[in-house]
């Protein structure tokens, strides 16, 4: 089976997403009539690669969603919300671990049995000792080593953001900035997309989260987008998924889009995560080439001018950004182009930066389609 966001094999349900793919184009046409032409992306790549992120990232750069003070008053429950789930995972997990992980200090039992007594209240108001249980709680060191047990075994993400700033979220009148809405967790509908300018040419960016797609289906989907964005967690070159290296998964599904293709067509491939690689690499305790033996005998090209970063940082990227070209530069598919970026979507100035670096292409790509096609359209 395939980690991918968007499977390629029959499943039941699939009419009915089906329908949504066709009711999301009719949409994107009609608005056409509103916006003029627009070029479509699409957002691919394995599950947990930062599809998500990547898109709300982009969606605070060119939309106006988060900067209404209304809106961002509302977020201010889900807020809350978000790090009360935080906390009671952390602590829930302290005893699925092996071994348990315990508290620092005991004298904090009713902290715990307090905050898990409060689970699945959603009328909760947080009353001011729900936050000083937490701060409590999360200032205990035992609670603290739970917490990076479990993100460095990948069984809780990165949720200790509002953990940390449980001083400003428990104040009366906090008003969350756009960073806050930025991690708050957002519900995100089955298929969804935004629309941005560059240089006055419209672009649509559509993500279909989790959607399951036939071949048939998957290659007329491919036809109607300017460019597909393919996003991969980088750091994920020790990590497995059903039985899989889930970096090798990424690189299977990667070879198969590529073979997929409409020509000519631009991939814009987004190495995610290399913040996450870095710390890696740094931390020494994960060797590439215990996952990928070929990467013993991997030297840095001469392309790989990384002025200031640790060498064998640069290395290693270096290394999955070849495993990828290896694959486009396969040969079968000359008149399409991959363009690899090294991206951390959590990083509001990267992801900035690497679009500003991607605008000439995307438009480079538009005129090459000089023809743009209208997009075939599902009947
Ligand atoms: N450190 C770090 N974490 C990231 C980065 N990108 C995403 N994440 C985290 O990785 C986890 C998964 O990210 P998502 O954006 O939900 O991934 P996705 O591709 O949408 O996942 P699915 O919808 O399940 O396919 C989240 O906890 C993110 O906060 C990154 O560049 N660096
Ligand atoms: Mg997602």
């Amino acid at each position: 089976m395939s980690c991918f966001g968007i499977y390629w094999r029959e499943r039941e349900g699939e009419n009915e997403e089906l329908h949504e793919v066709r009711r999301t184009h009719k949409q994107l046409k009609e608005d056409k009539h509103l916006h003029g032409p627009t070029h479509r992306l699409l957002l691919l790549g394995p599950v947990g690669s930062g599809k998500s992120t990547l898109f709300k990232q982009v969606k605070m750069l060119h939309g106006p969603e988060f900067d209404r003070a209304s809106e961002r008053a509302s977020e201010v429950q889900k807020i809350r919300n978000t790090l009360k789930e935080a906390i009671e995972n952390v602590l829930l997990a302290m005893s699925s671990l092996q071994p348990p992980a315990e508290l620092a200090h005991p004298e904090n039992q009713f902290r715990v049995d307090y905050i898990l007594g409060t689970r699945d209240n959603p009328s909760f108001s947080f009353p001011p000792e729900f936050f000083e249980h937490v701060k409590a709680l999360w200032e205990d060191e035992g609670v603290h080593s739970c917490y990076d047990r479990c993100t460095q075994t990948g069984m809780l993400d990165h949720s200790c953001y509002f953990l940390d700033k449980i001083d400003v979220i428990r104040k009366p009148h906090y008003k969350p900035n756009p960073e806050d809405l930025f991690h708050c967790h957002l519900h995100i509908p089955r298929i969804f997309d935004t629309m941005f300018k560059v240089e006055e040419v419209n672009f649509h960016m559509l993500y279909a989260n989790g959607l399951y797609y036939t071949n048939q289906v998957w290659a007329e989907i491919l036809k109607n987008f300017t460019a597909i964005i393919f996003v991969v967690d980088s750091s994920s070159y020790d990590q497995n998924f059903m039985g899989v290296n889930k970096l090798q998964e990424a690189l299977n599904i990667f070879t198969s889009l590529w073979s997929r293709c409409p020509h000519p067509c631009l991939v814009l491939l987004f190495l995610n995560k290399q913040d996450l690689l870095a710390e890696k690499v740094l931390a020494a305790t994960s060797k590439i080439e215990d996952h990928f033996p070929e990467f013993a005998h991997y030297t840095i090209p001469d392309d790989a001018p990384e002025p200031g970063e640790d060498p064998h940082v640069t290395r290693a990227k270096y290394f999955i950004r070849d495993k990828f070209l290896s694959i486009t530069s396969a040969g079968g598919n000359e008149d399409s182009h991959c363009y690899p970026q090294f991206t951390c979507a959590m990083d509001h100035r990267n992801i900035q930066f690497v679009f500003s670096k991607c605008a000439p292409l995307l438009l480079h790509s538009v005129n090459e389609r000089s023809c743009f096609q209208e997009g075939t359209e599902f009947n």
